[in-house]
């Protein structure tokens, strides 16, 4: 692997085709969350940078550059972006793994559903997709796809590349230009993204990128007339605010939010399978997964031996720096949510929940640097409390129990969240019984987390509006025009003449 330096040079937006620091030059410093490293330092952006990103991308598509070319032509463009990402995987990985935190393994992974995802776009849209009509004669009646216009893009820290991806993508394949915002806390990954960008020749305005806060850059681009759509990925309390900025200029809106997903397991269930996959529902990512299983819901008559079980194994996760061999969970991404992960702990504690494992910050060896919490799992909690309900975004999950299917549907639909869930059971009626009753977007039965470029992805209630990946994500990104031919022309004679 080609070892990346410890810190990366300092970064700039891409605007029109152009490297440029914020118009003020503020920066804001990058912390590696391994250690509390500054890694490097990203242009603050202004709303006067993003209304120049805005009017370069609103040139662009008006200009026909993007959307008036072939989508043969526009395919092999993210052709070639899946290959330079493939090409850039060791240094890809590397950073995304500095930027965020994340076990070099899931940045590996994250880096190869990036690639497959930019060629699973390419591929489909050079596939038909318009529709005709039977209507009356002498009338016939279409519809083609077109892409909306200017996108606005706007992600979270959590998957910095793959989530960025998602959204582009299918953007750029639909023939839309975009302006881009990542996450504050992460830049690196997009940065290095969007000099592939460079690298394969998009036209200048095509795809922009502007770095800085959200209540800046990205309120500026809910808020702008020349932005036709949102496409936005965070908490669900932003996602709020971002919705209703947009509707006084009646933005498409598409936002994937936050979850508290439950895992069902039965007592029929494979155990060991069973207990294996909730820690990868829950400590994957650190937790800092949107799709966590974060309260698992246990039958109770295998409740005592599962949380034994499972204790057990989460004492053995090695949390360490993502860049550490052997590591299998990494840091949280910055002090501020260390601090709001340790805060929920603390409620818990406060709520009278009982910790069966975990529940501080790591500070022994060599890690008191980072943003290190270790896995933590409580017990003795109902419904109501707030580490049942909240999304906590670290390594902390909920263990209750149910008698019967019944009550564990119940206690699974009860929060405003509708991400994802999963069941265990080798009852295969009884899986797919249960599974129709969640209220969730994304679901399981015997595994947990897999996603699927082919596959949409996005949530039920306050999880979000619209879906990602498949058929489903490109056409967030279109807009449908009827088009109705008269075949027979000659006056209609309503009125008299
Ligand atoms: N449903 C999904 O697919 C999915 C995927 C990943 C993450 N998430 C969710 O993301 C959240 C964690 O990410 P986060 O802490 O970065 O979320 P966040 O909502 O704080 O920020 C997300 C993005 O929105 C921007 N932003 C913040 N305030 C804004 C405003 N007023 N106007 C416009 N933009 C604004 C931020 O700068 C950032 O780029 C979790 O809730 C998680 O569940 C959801
Ligand atoms: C969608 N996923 C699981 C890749 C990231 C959610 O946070």
């Amino acid at each position: 692997m080609v070892e990346v330096k410890k810190r990366v040079v300092n970064l700039k937006m891409f605007i029109d085709g152009e490297w440029k620091d914020a118009e003020n030059q503020e920066t804001r410093p990058v912390i590696n969350p391994a250690n509390g490293e500054v890694i490097s330092y990203a242009p603050e952006g202004t709303a006067a940078d993003a209304r120049s990103a805005i009017y370069a991308a609103r040139r662009a598509f008006e200009e026909g550059v993007w959307s008036g070319i072939s989508a043969q032509e526009r395919a092999s463009y993210l052709l070639k972006i899946a290959d330079k990402i493939d090409a850039y995987a060791d240094e890809l990985t590397q950073l995304e793994t500095m930027d965020n935190g994340k076990p070099l393994r899931e940045a590996g992974f994250d880096v190869g559903d990036a690639a497959a995802c930019f060629r699973y776009y390419a591929g489909m849209i050079t596939k038909p997709d318009g529709q005709t009509y039977h209507v009356a004669d002498p009338m016939q009646a279409m519809v083609v796809r077109e892409p909306v216009g200017v996108c606005g893009l706007i992600v979270p820290w959590n998957y910095p590349l793959l989530m960025s991806v998602w959204k582009i993508a299918p953007a750029l394949a639909a023939g839309n230009t975009i302006v881009f915002k990542p996450s504050e806390v992460t830049p690196v990954t997009p940065k290095k993204l969007f000099e592939i960008f460079e690298e394969v020749g998009l036209p200048k305005g095509v795809a922009n990128m502007v770095m800085g806060a959200g209540a800046v850059v990205g309120n500026e681009i809910a808020s702008h007339p020349e932005v036709d759509m949102i496409s936005f990925t965070g908490g669900t309390k932003t996602g709020k605010h971002i919705m209703k900025t947009a509707a006084d200029t009646m933005k498409k809106v598409s936002l994937e939010l936050g979850g508290k997903s439950p895992n069902i397991i039965f007592a029929d269930a494979d155990f060991e399978t069973a207990v294996d996959y909730a820690l990868f529902g829950i400590y994957a990512g650190s937790g800092q997964v949107c799709s966590a299983g974060s309260r698992i819901l246990v039958e109770e008559s295998i409740y005592d031996q599962f949380v034994d079980r499972f204790v057990e194994r989460a004492k053995q996760i090695q949390v360490g720096p993502g860049s550490a061999p052997g590591t299998e969970m990494g840091p949280l991404v910055s002090q501020e949510h260390l601090e709001k992960v340790l805060s929920y702990i603390e409620i818990g504690k406060q709520e009278g929940a009982q910790i069966a494992c975990g529940g501080k910050r790591i500070v022994g060896d060599g890690l008191e640097k980072g943003y290190f919490v270790e896995p933590t799992v409580f017990v003795n909690v109902n419904q109501e409390m707030r580490i049942v309900q909240e999304e906590i975004f670290g390594p902390v999950v909920v263990i209750q129990k149910f008698k019967d299917e019944k009550e564990a549907i119940k206690l699974a639909n009860g929060t405003i969240y509708g991400l994802a869930g999963g069941v265990f059971t080798n009852n295969g009626a009884k899986g797919l019984r249960v599974i129709k009753k969640l209220r969730a977007g994304i679901t399981w039965v015997n595994s947990y987390h897999p996603t699927y470029n082919e596959a949409p992805w996005g949530g039920y209630k306050q999880s979000g509006i619209g879906r990602s990946l498949g058929t489903f994500g490109l056409e967030e990104f279109q807009e449908i025009k009827q088009i109705n031919i008269n075949l027979q022309v000659e006056p209609i004679g309503w009125f008299s003449n």
